[in-house]
């Protein structure tokens, strides 16, 4: 290999510039190339994907492209259970994870040179290079104390125990993003140990784990960071040495993990706390933190831990759980075949399905650790370690209390908050404005209206700014929302709804044009001024009007008012006024104009009491008998005898009555009436007795069912429309007259049908099936069929079992 003189190796570290062929050069590449077009390939994404490193891929943004592509396609959206796939029978997973994580320090770990903090791209490649970083020989380490502060920091908010004295060791290794041969990191006396991460439901961890899960920290140690490869077409690797020497600390779980989504939420919480303690800035996904998973499997019942591979350098929560699943179940498939499990290092795509081996599992004796000669021990003073614990932030676990707590957020916005990069930090931004503005504390405003408020619109109505279709996410750069819409004027935004000075449908404008720029000098009481916004309320006949509009889209609901008012239901329809009074708000007025959520309740309540439930009362007699049920009737016994009874209930259908009494008179006619499936399918009746007891039309029915039926089609019609397409002509007939009540009357006639080909005794039935359809009227009424207890599920009837 050709020498070249330290000079110009250090114009090539410090410039980039090298020039000509020597050992930075890599083979088949020609020099001049690499030169011409190193800043170029720095300053801009590569056109192929790192194949040694992986890119630090935007998964938000992935995922994002993904959805809108499947959407496109028309593909349906595909159903993740978060707890699927967590336990395999018989087996037993076991999950140990390392954890990388870039400090959050502008000093290098032992040289002089600057650290770039991760995601700073911009800086032009090998600029922020000392001799040290490169090994350049004569150069020596100087131990940064600075580094100690977030190390520390991160250490406590693990719960680890922090050693008074620490040593550095070599790791050896050979790999051109290491200079030096050997990683300097803390093998035998690392600065902590002994921690533990509780995880929590709220964390994401796996159901089957119950309510809380406690991760031991075996040790937390130190470590510089390598050099940043980046692959290019033709096998030629640039380099950036701008990382090599970037203080790490490398969290050492125990092997107490046993459920793939509860890794995935470890890796999440230790992302939370680190951030939470200023330790660490960016996260998993932007290639601050890096996540080593270490997979192993036994047989349950066996004490010792089967053989582990580990899985490097994973860049996504979901990458985490998926990896680990799929390596799960190749162990387990090697195993069951008969096979080993070899202690390898494996790779991990994203969106693939198996890991892949990259290389067998260097041990203890590859690494050939030592005590590093060249740097002394590393002494840390109780007062430092109190001091550091003493002014650190709040973490996590508090902080989603204090969320919940003092500013009213449900668990679920809390930990939105606290997982999305930088919103808690705008959202306090937002809230202490707004506050000021409105000369109120969360701790005065009882219901804290004004903090959900504005976590509401931090959370959910920024997200929908992100769905604007200009907004270009390149694979590099996810746009960040906050930044197009300053904390003043979301807050003045929100000042101005909260006092309901304008709509919430205006306030949302307003962020559009707050964060499309459109807003005029002078900010947004001037575009509320300018434009006219500011909040009318509607008169007392347009409420009327929007509520009498609403109501009649929604006619089936009434039914509820009508039953509280009959002493039917015990407890008023609150739920459904606020489904009308919601129908009213979004059907609202136009610009400007506004409802009050509680004028829109008084209205909508007074017109269904004064005005739609003596309609209904005045016009229920005549639905329940002659108009609907005369034709019914007139279709004598093809109806089911039982649902004649229950539909009779008005004395005055006497034509209803008349027909039952004819029915009971005359058995062997009930008989055949109301086998209209058995006679036909299953039951082998005998047909012709049947037809010829029936009346005059009903051999020409029993035709059509036989044209129309089968056995299996029965069993396979699940739904109404189905039914109806095959069913006997008794289920059209009955939902096409019933047609307020189809779905229920289906149901009844299908249930009886499955009855008939159960072979029950026939002359229950009747009594049978009129109790039955009593309780479904109260269930259907009560909007919960599966809660019935007459009701049967489809494997149910298929297992000839009978409630
Ligand atoms: N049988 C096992 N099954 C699953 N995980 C295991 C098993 N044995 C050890 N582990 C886990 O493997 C990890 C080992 O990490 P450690 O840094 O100590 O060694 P290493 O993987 O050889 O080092 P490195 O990857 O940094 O070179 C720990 O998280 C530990 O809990
Ligand atoms: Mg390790
Ligand atoms: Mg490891």
């Amino acid at each position: 290999m050709v020498r070249i003189p330290t000079a110009q190796l250090s114009r090539f570290l410090f410039t980039g510039q090298l020039p000509r062929r020597g050992c930075l050069q890599l083979r088949r590449c020609p020099i001049s190339p690499l030169i011409s077009h190193t800043r170029q390939a720095f300053s801009t994404a590569p056109t192929t994907p790192p194949s040694t490193e992986p890119a630090v891929v935007p998964l938000r943004k992935q995922l994002k492209d993904q959805a809108k592509a499947a959407k496109l396609a028309g593909a349906p959206k595909k159903k993740i259970k978060k707890t699927d796939n967590q336990t395999v029978p018989g087996w037993d997973l076991t999950v140990g994870i390392e954890i990388h994580a870039q400090l959050n320090t502008p000093s290098k770990l032992f040289s002089p040179a600057s650290a770039p903090s991760s995601g700073e791209d911009a800086i032009p490649p090998n600029t922020r290079v000392a001799p040290f970083d490169l090994a350049i020989p004569g150069s020596q380490p100087l131990f940064q104390p600075t580094t100690l502060i977030p190390a520390i920091r991160a250490a406590l908010a693990l719960n680890c125990q922090i050693q008074p004295i620490s040593k550095f060791d070599r790791k050896h290794y050979f790999h051109w993003d290491q200079p030096s041969g050997y990683q300097i990191t803390q093998y035998y006396h690392p600065f902590a140990r002994s921690g533990k991460v509780t995880l929590l439901p709220r964390d994401g961890i796996a159901a089957e784990d119950g309510d809380v899960v406690e991760v031991g920290i075996k040790q937390v140690q130190m470590e510089q960071d390598t050099a940043k490869t980046l692959a290019q077409p033709n096998s030629t690797h640039f380099l950036d040495f701008n990382r090599v020497g970037v203080p790490l600390v490398e969290i050492i779980t125990e092997p107490c993990i046993h459920r793939p989504a509860t890794a995935a939420a470890f890796v999440r919480k230790v992302q939370m706390l680190l951030k939470s303690v200023d330790a660490c800035t960016s996260g998993l996904e932007q290639g601050g933190l890096r996540a080593d998973v270490n997979v192993s499997v036994k047989r349950t019942g066996e004490t010792q831990l089967g053989t582990r591979t580990e899985i490097k350098n994973l860049s996504s929560f979901k990458a985490v759980e998926d990896a680990i699943i799929a390596e799960r179940d190749r162990q387990i498939s090697v195993l069951e075949a008969g096979g080993k499990i070899e202690g390898e290092t494996r790779g991990w795509s994203l969106g693939s399905t198996e890991t892949r081996r990259l290389r067998g599992k260097e041990g203890e004796v590859d690494y050939r650790y030592m005590p590093d000669p060249d740097l002394g021990p590393v002494v840390i003073s109780e007062d430092l370690v109190k001091t550091l614990g003493r002014t650190m932030e709040a973490l996590p676990d508090e902080e989603v209390e204090v969320l919940m707590r003092k500013y009213g957020l449900s668990e679920r916005d809390a930990m939105a908050l606290m997982l999305m990069e930088g919103r808690l930090e705008y959202f306090y931004g937002v809230l202490e404005e707004l506050e000021r503005m409105l000369g109120v504390t969360a701790a005065e405003d009882g219901e804290q209206k004004h903090a959900s408020l504005a976590a509401n619109w931090c959370l959910h109505e920024l997200g929908k700014l992100s769905e604007a279709e200009d907004i270009v996410e390149t694979a590099t750069e996810v746009v960040d929302i906050t930044s197009q819409v300053p904390e003043q004027d979301l807050a003045a935004i929100l000042f101005y709804l909260h006092e309901k000075k304008i709509t919430a449908k205006v306030a949302k404008d307003l962020l559009w044009d707050v964060f499309r720029g459109t807003v005029v000098t002078g900010g947004i009481t001037e575009q509320i001024d300018s434009q006219d916004l500011w909040y009318k309320e509607i008169s007392e006949a347009e409420y009327i009007s929007i509520a009498d509009e609403v109501i009649a889209s929604q006619e089936k609901v009434l039914q509820d008012f009508l039953k509280f008012k009959q002493g039917k239901s015990k407890a008023y329809p609150q739920g459904k006024l606020g489904f009308l009074v919601g129908k009213m708000m979004r059907a609202g007025p136009e610009q400007g104009k506004g409802m009050d959520p509680s004028s829109a309740e008084r209205v909508m309540r007074s017109r269904i009491e004064e005005v739609y439930i003596p309609r209904l009362e005045s016009s229920a007699p005549s639905t329940w008998s002659t108009t609907a049920f005369k034709p019914l009737i007139s279709q004598g016994p093809k109806i089911l005898p039982a649902v004649v009874v229950k539909l009779a209930l008005n004395p005055e259908d006497a034509a209803a009555v008349h027909l039952y009494n004819h029915l009971e008179k005359d058995s062997t006619f009930l008989i055949s009436s109301a086998l209209p499936v058995a006679a036909v399918l299953e039951l082998n009746v005998d047909r012709n007795r049947a037809v010829r007891n029936a009346p005059m039309d009903w051999a020409e029915h029993c035709d059509m069912v036989k044209l129309h039926s089968s056995s299996i089609a029965y069993t396979q019609c699940e739904e109404f429309d189905e039914l109806v397409a095959l069913g006997p002509p008794v289920i059209p007939q009955l939902m096409l007259r019933y047609k307020s009540r189809d779905d229920l009357v289906a149901l009844f006639a299908y249930e009886l049908l499955h009855c008939i080909l159960w072979g029950h005794e026939t002359r229950e039935w009747t009594v049978d099936m009129k109790m039955q359809f009593d309780m479904w009227v109260e269930w259907f009424e009560k909007g919960a069929w599966d809660e019935a207890p007459h009701y049967r599920s489809r494997e149910q009837r298929k297992d000839g079992r009978h409630v």
